[in-house]
C-alpha cells in the first residue's frame, strides 16, 4: 500500500529526530516539510508566535482543534509545566494514529490526550466526559469554517473564563472571515493580530489572539 504524506513525515521523524526530544521532533518536521513535501503544520515562524503567547499565558488546561500529524501538540507540550494538560481533537483516524506515534516519540504523551471525532461532538463532552472545568488556552487550527461555530460552542458550554486565550491560525490563508468578523465585533473578546506567513512559504498569513474578558 503506498505511503501517505503523513506517514512519510512520521517515518522521517522516527529515522532522523531524537526520541524523547520534542524540539528535535519539531525541527525535523520543519526540515522535511520545507525541503521535501509541504504540509499544513503551523511551522517555525508562526510557531514562535505560539510559543511566546504560551509563555505569557502559562496555561494549565489547553484545547487544540486539529491535531493533524501532532506538530503543534508537540510544540505546545514541550513548553507546558509538568501538571499542565493538552486535549487535542482530531477527526481523521489516520491522522490521529500518526499524531499518537509522533507524540509518543517526542516523549510528551503524559501531557497530551488525542480525542478522536468531530469537534462539534467532543466540545459538549469536555466537562462531563473529560473532566474539564474551564479552558485556559484554545488553539484553532482545524477546518476554517468551524472556527466560529466551535467558538460559540465553547461559550455556550461555559468552557471559557475571564482571561481564557483563543489563538487562531490561518486568519488570512486559507482565512476564517466569519470568525474574524464575529470575534473582533464582540466586546467580550480583546483581539490582537499577529502578521506572519503561511508555513514554509512566502505568502502572507496571520494569527489572531482573542482574550475572553468574561
Ligand atoms: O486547511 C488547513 N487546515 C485544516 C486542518 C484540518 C485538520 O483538522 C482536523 N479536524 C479536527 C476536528 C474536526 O472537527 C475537523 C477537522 C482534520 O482532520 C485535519 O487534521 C490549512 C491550510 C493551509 N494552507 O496553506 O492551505 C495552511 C494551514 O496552516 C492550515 O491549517
Ligand atoms: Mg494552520
Amino acid at each position: 500500500m503506498a505511503q501517505s504524506k503523513e506517514e512519510r513525515i512520521l517515518n522521517f521523524v522516527l529515522q532522523n529526530a531524537v526520541r524523547g526530544d520534542p524540539q528535535s521532533v519539531v525541527d525535523t518536521i520543519d526540515k522535511y516539510c520545507s525541503q521535501k513535501e509541504w504540509a499544513m503544520n503551523v511551522g517555525a515562524e508562526k510557531g514562535l508566535i505560539l510559543d511566546k503567547i504560551l509563555e505569557e499565558t502559562k496555561p494549565s488546561v489547553l484545547l487544540e482543534l486539529g491535531t493533524y500529524c501532532g506538530y503543534s501538540a508537540v510544540r505546545i507540550a514541550r513548553l507546558l509545566k509538568p501538571s499542565a494538560r493538552l486535549l487535542t481533537i482530531e477527526f481523521n483516524p489516520d491522522f490521529a494514529a500518526i499524531a499518537r506515534q509522533m507524540i509518543e516519540f517526542a516523549g510528551v504523551q503524559d501531557k497530551v490526550k488525542i480525542l478522536e471525532g468531530p469537534s462539534q461532538t467532543i466540545i459538549p463532552q469536555l466537562k462531563k466526559k473529560h473532566e474539564v472545568d474551564t479552558l485556559d488556552f484554545v488553539f484553532l487550527d482545524h477546518w476554517k469554517d468551524r472556527y466560529l461555530p466551535d467558538t460559540i460552542l465553547l461559550l455556550e458550554h461555559g468552557l471559557l473564563r475571564k482571561g481564557s486565550v483563543i489563538l487562531a491560525d490561518n486568519v488570512i490563508v486559507p482565512g476564517a472571515p466569519e470568525f474574524i468578523k464575529y470575534i473582533r465585533n464582540n466586546s467580550r473578546f480583546e483581539c490582537t493580530n499577529y502578521p506572519s506567513h503561511v508555513e514554509y512559504m512566502k505568502v502572507k498569513d496571520a494569527m489572531e489572539k482573542a482574550v475572553f474578558v468574561g
